[in-house]
């Protein structure tokens, strides 16, 4: 069974290749298909223009040897370059079934990085780093192999400062998180995943998958389509923002709960704004979900709203504010997950206050999901979703005209909404981001945040 969605560790690929080698496959054979599955992909993409491989000391550069001489067997004029001799077994016989005599240097068509993949534990030295970018800037086309040199594999960290930018990378046998996180995605042009038969890795992460939406049931009404209560606060604009995006992602009823001395605010027709004390607004016990912190404010009244919020243990996304304000305290003994929207700054932030730090951004976020016992949507141009229970879950890339002030008072409403349709929080909080997606998609470039809410109504049928 393949698994093509599911990004690992490089541990869980190294126990997943040994698993290979138990069932029958050797270090060779895997090394033979992933070089065959990746000569492919460099044909594919460069027919019969020449092509340099740089090949490093590990099986990364056996990979390399590989596809030169798969290139090289269909016709392809192929240079290697070798700053280091094989180390591994399995590379110095790929070396020796080459053939060839590798060069000092070369300037052809197609650069081929086979360098280091998954197993580089160090920054490259100046020497190696200097020849990657010389042939790099000597090439029209640069393709990395497994992952580009100088990346770590697990964080989607650079080791080195300033690594050549890819037109395409070929993944071996998984993903890994370093395809899909910043910074190191965005060094990767075009991702291409070679199968070499790695099966499901249990409590792997995986990237999300395109949700399935469906149409209201024939004898819905209003409250049942879920009913959702947006916390107003200090800047009531962020919440009338939420709500509108609210009232386009599925629940049926969107009210704005604001204080009885607020400033005066209008919102569209269809959300219902109600003044009062909110001990009395929360306490319908029609709510399926709030949505607390878009223009909330930081005062002891905007601390006071989001405890009270908090104590109704009713399903709730805390955004923006009421992440500065959160408290693990302000949870204690709740019954009902929360959902975490934080931008980077609002992740430190949490981090601080949840005593998650000196971890990785992966090992953070699912620390955090654990200690809020909820979902945590750590957005931005590489969302990760982490859930308690449950392994991280990372969402492909969406457009990045998003980087516009009130996307993400957008995006929790979308959630908020889909959690007052009655979905699962890891589910809400994924299908909340796919809808934003594809309403940036469909608005193009250059979007407000008011005509983003306009395309969530098209995203949404996306999904039906
Ligand atoms: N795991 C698998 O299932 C498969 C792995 N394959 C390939 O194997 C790669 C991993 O191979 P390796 O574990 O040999 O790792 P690499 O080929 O990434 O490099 C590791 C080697 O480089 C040395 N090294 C590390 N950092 C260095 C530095 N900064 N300067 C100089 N030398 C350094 C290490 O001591 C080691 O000898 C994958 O990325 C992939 O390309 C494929 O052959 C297919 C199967
Ligand atoms: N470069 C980017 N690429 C893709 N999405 C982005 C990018 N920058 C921001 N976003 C998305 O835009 C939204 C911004 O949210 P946030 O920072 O809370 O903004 P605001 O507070 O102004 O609403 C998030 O959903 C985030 O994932
Ligand atoms: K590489």
């Amino acid at each position: 069974m393949r698994a093509p969605e599911q990004i690992l560790t490089a541990e869980q690929m190294q126990a997943a290749e040994q698993r290979l080698i138990d069932g029958g496959e050797t270090v060779e054979s895997l090394m033979e298909t992933a070089g065959a599955g990746a000569a492919a992909y460099v044909y594919r993409a460069c027919g019969t223009r020449s092509v340099t491989v740089l090949c490093g000391p590990g099986n990364n550069g056996g990979d390399g040897y590989v596809i030169a001489r798969h290139l090289q067997a269909r016709g392809v004029e192929v240079q290697v370059v070798a700053p280091l001799d094989p180390a591994t077994d399995v590379a110095k016989a790929a070396r020796v079934a080459w053939g060839g005599t590798p060069v000092e240097t070369a300037s052809e068509a197609v650069f081929v990085d086979c360098l280091f993949g998954t197993g580089l534990g160090r920054p490259l030295d100046d020497d190696l780093l200097g020849l990657l970018h010389k042939l790099a800037e000597a090439h029209d086309y640069r393709i990395a192999v497994d992952l580009p040199s100088g990346v770590d594999s697990d964080s989607g960290e650079l080791l080195n400062d300033a690594l050549p930018q890819y037109d395409c990378t070929i993944a071996l046998g998984a993903w890994k998180f370093s395809h899909w996180l910043m910074p190191a995605m965005d060094l990767m042009g075009t991702r291409k995943l070679v199968d070499i038969g790695v099966g499901p890795v249990s409590s792997a992460a995986h990237l999300s998958r395109a949700p399935k939406l469906t149409a209201p049931p024939r004898d819905a009404h209003k409250y049942s389509r879920g009913l959702l209560c947006v916390i107003a606060g200090d800047m009531p604009g962020a919440s009338v923002l939420a709500a509108s995006a609210a009232r386009h992602g599925g629940a049926g009823y969107v009210k704005i709960l604001a204080a009885e001395e607020s400033q005066y605010f209008t919102a569209p027709h269809d959300v219902v704004i109600e003044r009062g004390s909110l001990y009395d607004l929360v306490s319908d016990r029609r709510i399926d979900a709030f949505l607390v912190g878009p223009g909330l404010g930081l005062s002891d009244q905007a601390r006071a709203r989001l405890d009270w919020v908090l104590a109704c243990d009713i399903p709730t996304v805390c955004d923006a504010d009421a992440l500065t304000l959160l408290e693990p305290s302000m949870i204690e003994g709740r019954d009902c997950p929360i959902i975490a929207t934080p931008h980077a700054g609002e992740l430190d932030r949490l981090a601080n206050a949840f005593e998650a730090t000196g971890m990785d951004r992966v090992e953070m976020i699912s620390e955090l999901a654990e200690d809020i016992e909820g979902v945590l949507v750590a957005k931005g141009p590489d969302t990760l979703i982490g859930s308690a229970g449950s392994a991280p879950v990372i969402m492909p890339p969406a457009p990045s005209w998003l980087s516009t002030a009130g996307t993400g008072d957008i995006l929790a409403g979308l959630i908020a909404s889909r959690l007052a349709t009655g979905a699962s929080s890891r589910k809400a909080a994924e299908q909340g981001c796919w809808l934003h997606g594809e309403a940036a998609r469909i608005a193009g470039p250059a979007f407000s945040a008011e005509q983003l809410v306009e395309a969530v109504p098209a995203a949404y049928s996306a999904f039906l």
